[in-house]
């Protein structure tokens, strides 16, 4: 009998009524999955095993712990990780070899909308070596510095990496990073030059970069090209030839690291584990060194790549289980999990994600903010980076403030949150976190603390009662062709930032490290870099603290109201442009009213930008008018609801529009 393995029980049924010519069968062992006839493109991750190969897979003793590879395939953006794990998974006969083949581990909608990996995601493979059977535990991470956290993470349950290079564009800013993140951690490094069929691909080139920067031997890298399979064998026996089994003890009580989370409707919280000691199985007691609170094992199962429910779970092994939490608070990421009556060391979790930007998040109903506040709880279990404060605004009601760690990973958490939980939500322009040392006993104890960190600039505390303020700053590193350097120094210089280091990677490639603003780079310092260099230069940062600056509040007032979700902290010497370029901006996008609209910029009580708009004259409108609201960060034609609205109440409908329109066309 072929039995078909199909997703979680709760995704199967949810999408069971897309399907046609579905039909149930059960899987031994497992939750009843359900076969089609259409087959999908994204169902391409589903694979077709006999009844006799699924018992034999599910039985994980099979894999001593030296028969056992745990590795993460890192990478700047684009230069392949998905397409070599599609390879990979075809090779070990995981999936099978289809033209559909195509990132099949990027599941979330988004990541396939928009192309790219935003989250680290498990498969296990099972290869057959020299006679030997093997388990490969792969995890595919995202290449954009906004997921760095993703890839921290997932080395946490690595001992060797492949890092992927595009022999057309060699070494480029993510790899830098990535490249460092598994040198700190340890981890065996393998170069992977990928793309070497394209015509401009020069494999040689980026062998010595790969010497010159990270001091790996050329005859160390091998050179591929994922997308048509060439050589991706050698890459399968470096990993087990190359890197280490795990070092783990099968026989001390149980010590499972929680480096994933993800909440399923009708099964619970659904922890991916990885297994420093011990054993586990279904029916086991086990208690989260976190919470301290028992849980019985419901099921346990390794991805391949989707659930595959298996009897245990060994040391060394990589995989998923899943034990009654209903709760999203119950299962943290970087939580141990250990046996009841069996208390152990918890392993050390994981750093918490700093986060770099902020921004308001309201519903656009307040009578959805119950919904809005448990989908935003179910989405930060598995995007634990997130940071949530809550909030509350005069024009936009009650709401969060949440921390991201970059713009695109606030653009993609707000479209997970449409998309996986039909959330509509505002939100209000981003902001850094800046510092203030107070000066005011008063605030002093009000804050109970003297230094205090604002992520909401409308409470930026005023400069009589502060000594000094503070801006978060990042070591940004560029690497682009020589001969956009130039035209780069001087973007950098426009941002404020201050030069650190400069060296040539190859002949005509030029590694620049800056020390940046936070805020000077984080709305559009990406785009003017594509545009200078003509996408060229790439870039990635990490944090570098905090200096001091000359920071100033600046409100916008519409009619002489301040807007308070249209307050911003700038840099004094940027003061004036920033404030006229908001009020033009504001001008062009404010629809004509009954009344004229001053639109002022003001420092203080001292007004440092002025625009007005022109009334309508008056007309068959006379009583109302109608105004645009705008929920959409990304879209540019973004009028999605039409709202009527009495005259009278019109400024509150303005203050709106005007937020969404700065947010969305600034
Ligand atoms: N010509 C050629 N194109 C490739 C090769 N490998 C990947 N690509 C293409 O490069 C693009 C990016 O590939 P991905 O596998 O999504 O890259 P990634 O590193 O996973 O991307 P992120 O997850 O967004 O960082 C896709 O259009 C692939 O088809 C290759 O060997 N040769």
């Amino acid at each position: 009998m072929l039995t078909f393995v199909g997703r979680g029980w709760g995704c199967a049924r949810a999408l069971a009524p897309r399907a046609t010519g579905a039909s149930l069968l059960v899987v031994p062992g497992s939750r009843p999955a359900l076969t089609f006839g259409a087959a999908r493109e994204s169902w391409a991750t589903d694979r077709l095993y006999s009844a006799a190969d699924l018992k034999e897979k599910l039985d994980m003793s099979r894999f001593p712990v030296e028969n056992i590879r745990n590795f993460s395939i890192i990478a700047h953006v684009d230069h392949g990780k998905s397409t070599l794990a599609d390879r990979l998974l075809e090779l070990t006969g995981t999936i099978d070899k289809t033209k559909n083949n195509k990132q099949v581990l990027d599941k979330l909608q988004v990541e396939r909308e928009r192309g790219i990996t935003v989250k680290a995601q498990t498969a296990s493979l099972f290869h057959n070596y020299e006679g030997k059977q093997y388990l490969l535990n792969l995890i595919d991470t995202p290449g954009h510095v906004d997921f760095s956290y993703e890839v921290s993470r997932s080395l946490a349950a690595c001992q060797g990496v492949l890092l992927v290079v595009d022999a057309n564009e060699g070494i480029q800013a993510q790899t830098v990073a990535n490249f460092f993140l598994a040198f700190e951690a340890q981890l065996s490094v393998i170069p992977v030059i990928n793309k070497i069929d394209l015509k401009n691909a020069d494999p040689e080139r980026v062998e010595n970069q790969i010497e010159k920067v990270f001091d790996i031997p050329s005859d160390e890298c091998i050179k591929i090209s994922a997308k048509l399979g060439t050589n991706v064998e050698s890459v399968l026996q470096a990993v087990i030839e190359r890197i280490p089994p795990p070092k783990v003890h099968r026989k001390n009580p149980l010590r499972a690291l929680v480096f994933d989370s993800t909440f399923d409707h009708y099964r619970g919280v659904v922890a991916n584990v990885a297994l420093f000691d011990g054993v586990v199985s279904k029916g086991d007691k086990i208690v989260s060194a976190h919470t301290q609170k028992t849980y019985e094992v419901n099921e346990v199962g390794v991805l391949n790549p989707n659930e595959q429910p298996t009897h245990k779970l060994y040391a060394g092994q990589v995989g998923y289980l899943i034990a009654g939490m209903k709760d999203v608070t119950e299962a943290q990421i970087g939580d141990t999990l250990h046996l009841h009556k069996q208390p152990v060391e918890p392993l050390p979790g994981f750093k918490s994600a700093k986060p770099m930007v902020f921004a308001g998040i309201y519903p656009v109903d307040q009578s959805e903010y119950n919904n809005l506040k448990s989908a935003i709880e179910k989405l930060t279990l598995n995007d634990s980076s997130v940071t949530i404060h809550r909030d509350s605004s005069l024009a936009l009601g009650a709401g969060w403030r949440l921390g991201f760690l970059g713009l695109l990973h606030m653009e993609v958490f707000n479209q997970r949150l449409e998309q996986e939980y039909n959330a509509s939500v505002i939100l209000t322009t981003p902001t850094v976190p800046y510092k203030a040392v107070l000066s005011s006993s008063k605030l002093i104890k009000e804050y109970r603390e003297k230094e205090i960190t604002i992520i909401n600039p409308a409470q930026f505390p005023d400069k009589s009662k502060v000594t000094e303020y503070l801006e978060p700053v990042v070591l940004g590193t560029i690497i682009t062709p020589d001969e956009y350097t130039g035209k780069i120094m001087m973007l950098c210089q426009a941002r404020r930032a201050v030069q650190k280091n400069m060296m040539f990677i190859d002949q005509n490639r030029v590694m620049l490290k800056y020390l940046f603003p936070l805020n000077e780079i984080v709305v559009d310092f990406y785009d003017s870099l594509k545009s200078l260099s003509s996408g060229y230069a790439s870039f990635d940062y990490e944090d570098a603290g905090y200096q001091t600056a000359e920071l100033v509040k600046m409100d916008i007032l519409l009619n002489g109201n301040t807007v308070e979700e249209l307050v911003t902290v700038v840099h004094k010497d940027k003061a004036h442009s920033i404030g006229k370029a908001m009020c033009e901006r504001l001008k062009d996008c404010l629809p004509r009213q009954l009344f004229e609209i001053a639109i002022q910029a003001s420092i203080g009580s001292k007004i440092i930008a002025r625009e007005t708009v022109k009334a309508y004259r008056k007309n068959v409108l006379a009583k109302c008018v109608s105004l645009g609201i705008f929920t959409s960060i990304q879209n540019k034609a973004f009028i999605i609801l039409e709202k009527t609205v009495k005259s009278g109440s019109a400024r509150k409908i303005i203050e709106m529009s005007a937020l969404r329109i700065i947010w969305c066309g600034c």
